[in-house]
């Protein structure tokens, strides 16, 4: 049996969200918050006994999938996987064929926001391994639907792991001080989980930019235009402190409540997509800015504070705010510290830049404030690794041998 797991990271959007959809730069940063799955391919004699399956065990949820590899040969006419090599998109009729799929499954309807995952899935599974009996297990750091990229790492440490054991990506070495067998994948092989995972992305956002699926693979802080990335070397550490709001949304419904507006307004939006464009320029060469005391690094943040108020206005132009988002607002706002929302918005995460000089003890206040609301903190470290696989019998859950 062969064993092999991939794991992907989170982001934050530190300027240019919904923006970037439109053609505007953005800037994001990968995350220590991952996404891992793994996956266990059963022996091809159980093809021809037909009891072979493809289970999906999807650990945050906690909801277990299975589809007998006869019907979705049956439905999907996948009887080998047409070549995991290069990307292709999902037809419209496939995705047809993978929604009667789904709807021969119960999805509880209060978890009904799985179904785009769950078809991102098959699409990847079908796509790249056929319909080879497997078992592919799924857990993650990040809370869904909540701006930081979970969608992303899905699709990224989904196609990582399902390329891996297609043979077409292979690891090329461990990582430095970190004992659990993860290692680094060659720069080639990333493009390719990326083109993949971008496939998986469309699936769930509709229209994404590609600037999560980007920097969940490749990791480290980018600047991301019209699908070209620049990588930022960010000489300062970044620190952000993250409030999630727990006010669902979805991803989907607000990039194309953007869209609605941007034709319904097309003049006003196109300046609101150029003024974040700048406001993107400005954040990424701020960032690789230097800074060697404290006078300089104290004006870098500044101008990074400003930088992202501002943006945060013109995201409540594109209509994308919300009253929990507010609130985040007006708490940090008493203590002087600037935030914006980050990812869709229309609740999910808030970004809070925390100063340097900013003493620990101001920041257990203001986190205790936003906790008072029923919001959730953490701090998280910026600009972390990209994807990473274990080609062995380890697994993501609590090391255990899969
Ligand atoms: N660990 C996971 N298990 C199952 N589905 C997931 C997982 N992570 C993400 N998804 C899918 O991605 C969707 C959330 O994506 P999205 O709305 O773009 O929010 P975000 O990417 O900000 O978390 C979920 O509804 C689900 O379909
Ligand atoms: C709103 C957008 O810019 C980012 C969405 O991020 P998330 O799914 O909310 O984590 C959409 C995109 O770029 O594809
Ligand atoms: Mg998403």
């Amino acid at each position: 049996m062969e064993v092999c797991a991939a794991r992907a990271p989170g982001k934050i959007i530190l300027a240019g969200e919904h923006a970037v959809v439109h053609g505007s730069a953005a800037v994001a940063a990968a995350i220590d918050l991952y996404t891992c799955c793994s996956l266990r391919l059963m022996p091809l004699a159980d093809n021809e006994a037909g009891a072979a399956m493809v289970e999906l065990d999807l650990k945050d949820p906690g909801l277990a999938f299975s589809w007998p590899c006869r019907r979705l040969r049956e439905v999907l006419l996948t009887e080998e996987a047409a070549g995991a090599r290069e990307a292709r998109p999902c037809s419209p009729d496939r995705l047809a064929s993978i929604t009667r799929l789904l709807e021969e499954h119960e999805i509880p309807e209060a978890k009904i926001w799985l179904s785009a995952g769950l078809s991102a899935f098959l699409f990847l599974y079908t796509s790249i391994l056929g319909c080879r009996p497997g078992k592919v297990t799924v857990s993650s750091d990040l809370p869904m639907g909540s701006g930081l990229g979970s969608s992303a790492a899905f699709c990224v440490s989904m196609s990582g792991v399902l390329l891996t054991a297609a043979g077409v990506v292979t690891a090329v070495g461990g990582i430095s001080g970190e004992g659990m067998g993860w290692e680094l994948v060659g720069k080639d092989d990333l493009e390719l989980v990326n083109r993949w995972a971008f496939q998986g992305e469309k699936i769930i956002h509709g229209k994404p930019s590609g600037i999560d699926n980007a920097v969940s693979t490749f990791g480290s802080m980018i600047k991301f235009k019209k699908g070209e990335l620049t990588n930022l070397k960010s000489s300062n550490p970044v620190k952000m402190l993250i409030t999630d709001t727990r006010v669902g949304r979805n991803t989907k419904a607000l990039v194309a409540g953007v869209s609605e507006r941007a034709s319904r307004h097309s003049d006003a939006m196109a300046s609101v997509f150029k003024a974040v464009n700048s406001i993107s320029e400005e954040v990424s060469s701020i960032v690789e800015l230097a800074a060697n005391d404290e006078i300089a690094i104290t004006s870098k943040e500044e101008k990074l504070a400003e930088l992202m108020e501002m943006n945060q206005g013109l995201l409540q132009c594109m209509g994308v705010s919300h009253s929990s988002i507010e609130t985040v607002l007006r708490t940090t706002l008493k203590f002087n510290l600037v935030s914006k929302l980050t990812g869709a918005g229309g609740g999910g995460c808030v970004l809070t830049l925390i100063p340097t000089m900013l003493s620990n003890l101001v920041l257990e206040k203001v986190i205790a404030e936003l906790e008072s609301h029923s919001f959730r903190c953490f701090k998280v470290e910026v600009g972390g690794q990209g994807l990473q696989v274990c080609q062995g019998g380890f697994s993501c859950f609590n090391g255990d041998v899969v």
